[in-house]
């Protein structure tokens, strides 16, 4: 047996499409979403991530403003950037790319940020009230991997679902979205005990642990859905490729359905960041929120 493909390269064109439709009805009302992006310092990788962004946004008829400072940024300069954008009332999404230089605190930038303005999802008070199944902004990886859980399976009720890392960022978003859904969720990590065992429960299987390659097929339960969120950069034969978390050859073999790497979670990330920069927006303006787009 070999698995179905998830395509979530065309899945996060489904996406933008929808949120494109919305901006141009919010358009006729004279509102514009926007999207400010504050990078600091110089990363190649997330220098191509923030571009692509910037390119996305504006496709979606939003606007996207890039904020590059240098990488000795004092915490103070970025925390005034931080107040600025959530002073500017045509900003409706403020994100300041992950990981920032050592010499700052990103929780204190992070939570410096309006809450109602944190498309990442990353604010203390959107993780509690995601927590607590409350309305929140959802962080973007796990929201676009409940689409396609959503999109394949149905309802998720009753499901056995395994995360495989435990990250602020994706591991616990994730298990608390899968709980909302009323899955039995496990969250292991890489001190779990016999970890092969507890993956192979899985009817769905969410690696976001950072290892390439990590989790074969041996470890999958027949038919389960596997969501690879990993996004690894390793050379092999003298060349550099993108692999996820999960052995893809190997695990073809066995799961129902499973997500490449590219092409998988990573596209689905950048649709849901201009979702919710869609949903902050409807949000400030007391406007409805655009349907299926939020958890
Ligand atoms: N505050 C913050 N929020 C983030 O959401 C955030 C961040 N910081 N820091 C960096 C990571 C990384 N990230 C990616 C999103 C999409 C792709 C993506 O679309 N990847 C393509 C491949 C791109 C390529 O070829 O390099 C794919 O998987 O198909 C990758 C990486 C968001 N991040």
């Amino acid at each position: 047996m070999t698995a179905e493909l998830i395509d979530g390269k065309a899945f996060s064109v489904r996406v933008r499409g929808l949120v494109g439709a919305h901006v141009a009805r919010l358009a006729a009302q004279g509102i514009v979403p926007g999207l400010a992006v504050v990078l600091v310092g110089e990363d190649p990788a997330s220098e191509v991530y923030v571009r692509n962004k910037g390119i996305q946004t504006r496709e979606a008829g939003m606007n996207s403003w890039e904020y590059k400072l240098p990488a000795d940024t004092s915490q103070e300069a970025l925390m005034a950037q931080v107040a600025a954008l959530n002073a500017d009332p045509a900003v409706h999404g403020i994100l300041v790319q992950l990981p920032l230089p050592k010499h700052l605190d990103s929780e204190a930038v992070i939570n410096a940020i309006d809450p109602s303005k944190d498309v990442d999802g990353f604010h203390i008070l959107n993780v509690g009230l995601l927590g607590t199944g409350q309305k929140a902004m959802v962080p973007c990886t796990p929201l676009g991997c409940l689409m396609m859980l959503r999109d394949r399976l149905g309802d998720l009720s009753g499901l056995n679902a395994v995360v495989v890392g435990r990250s602020n960022i994706v591991g616990k978003p994730m298990a608390q979205l899968l709980l909302g859904e009323s899955c039995t969720v496990t969250v292991a990590h890489s001190r779990t005990r016999d970890l092969a065992e507890v993956c192979r429960r899985a009817d769905i299987l969410v690696a976001a642990v950072g290892r390439p390659r990590m989790i074969p097929g041996d470890w999958i339960k027949p038919g389960a859905t596997v969501i690879d969120v990993g996004i690894n950069r390793i050379s092999e034969d003298g060349r550099t490729r993108l692999v996820g978390d999960v052995d893809f050859d190997s695990a073809v073999q066995v799961a129902g359905a499973i997500t490449p790497v590219p092409g998988g979670v990573g596209p689905m990330t950048i649709a849901c960041l201009l979702a919710n920069t869609l949903t902050a927006c409807c949000r400030a303006h007391g406007l409805p929120e655009p349907e299926g787009l939020t958890v």
